[in-house]
């Protein structure tokens, strides 16, 4: 189907399962993400997101199935695979009366990893500035915000320049300014051949940030496919047309809408602060049969599923069926 090839995959898990005594947390998962992705990981609480990407990372065993990251099994060759992953887990963990850049220091020198002194400062330089934190790296970690933990979490993945990113919820407690920082960087790092793996329960912001998208639901994997594909027009087109209700007698546009676009209206035409609005069925040229009916179109767009409607339409609610 639409998978990657086997080669190309960063993360590739096969009937991957987890169980803590009778609950089933992951259920014969197949992950797929291919080399470049910016993969959004999505489902609701407790669906087993977290579990899967502990996993991933060999810090819990799976009861079932197998994992493959970066073309090395997990956790048989973890040791030479895992140096290329960076990951937040479960929040920022950092030392509190260390700062902020001696916490990165500890962690760039616990893996063996190229370059000196001055290339290992230099990388977490690199790290502190990019989520802004320059300024702040000396003070001791316990004095940050939470906003500040966080992104020193997204540091802390980053400074080994990592070819597979794994996140977390990475804009958990972020200000808008700070939201918009992450998702700049994680864009640019992309751009740069960063794989990226992102949990969240911001879908604006994964419709925003990601190609693919996973979707879990009670510990299955319901959903894998590309945002482009899951956004698929709804076959409705939402048009608004020139006229207000003072105009005329107040009827006319939407009678001539009506009488033009026959079975293809959908619903009643109602009166808007730009004009006439109307969803039609988008079939046969609507909008060409408007215009040359005299009509004047301000605007026609395609709609299209967003991800909440894909996702809320795949998932289970909280509380619904969870002894299931
Ligand atoms: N160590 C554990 N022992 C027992 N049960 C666990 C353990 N870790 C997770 N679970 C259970 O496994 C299921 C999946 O949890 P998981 O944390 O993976 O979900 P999640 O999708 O990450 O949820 P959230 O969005 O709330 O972080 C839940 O029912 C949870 O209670």
């Amino acid at each position: 189907m639409r998978g990657p090839a086997a080669s190309e995959l960063a993360v590739e898990t096969t009937g991957l399962t987890k169980r803590f005594g009778r609950v089933q947390a992951v259920a014969d998962v197949d992950l797929r993400v291919a080399e470049g992705d910016r993969y959004g990981f999505l489902g609701p609480n407790g669906s087993g997101k977290t579990t899967t990407v502990r996993m991933l990372l060999g810090l819990v065993l799976p009861t079932g199935g197998r994992v493959r990251v970066l073309g090395g099994r997990v956790p048989q060759d973890a040791a030479r695979v895992l140096p290329q992953v960076g990951a937040m887990v479960e929040g920022p963990a950092a030392i509190g009366h260390l700062s902020g850049r001696a916490n990165l220091r500890l962690l760039d020198a616990a893996v063996p990893t190229p370059g000196g002194r001055r290339t290992r400062r230099r990388r977490v330089d690199d790290a502190l500035e990019a989520l802004g934190l320059a300024q702040v790296g000396r003070r001791p970690v316990r004095a940050y915000s939470l906003g500040m933990r966080q992104r020193l979490g997204i540091a802390s993945a980053l400074v080994r320049r990592p070819r597979l990113l794994v996140l977390d919820e990475p804009t958990n407690g972020l200000d808008p300014q700070g939201i918009a920082l992450v998702t700049d960087l994680l864009l640019q790092l992309s751009a740069q051949g960063t794989t990226l793996l992102v949990s969240s329960h911001l879908l604006s912001e994964v419709e925003h940030l990601c190609t693919r998208v996973g979707v879990m639901d009670r510990g299955h994997l319901v959903v894998q496919d590309h945002v482009d594909a899951l956004r698929a027009p709804t076959g409705r087109l939402l048009v608004t047309l020139a006229g207000g209700a003072q105009d005329d007698d107040g009827g006319r546009v939407p009678a001539a809408a009506a009488a033009l676009l026959g079975a293809r209206l959908l619903g009643a035409p109602v009166f808007g602060p730009e004009g006439v609005r109307l969803v039609a069925a988008d079939s046969g040229d609507a909008v060409g049969d408007l215009v040359r009916g005299g009509l004047v179109v301000r605007e026609a767009v395609v709609e299209r599923r967003t991800l909440t409607d894909v996702v809320l339409s795949r998932t289970t609610a909280v509380g619904e069926g969870m002894g299931a």
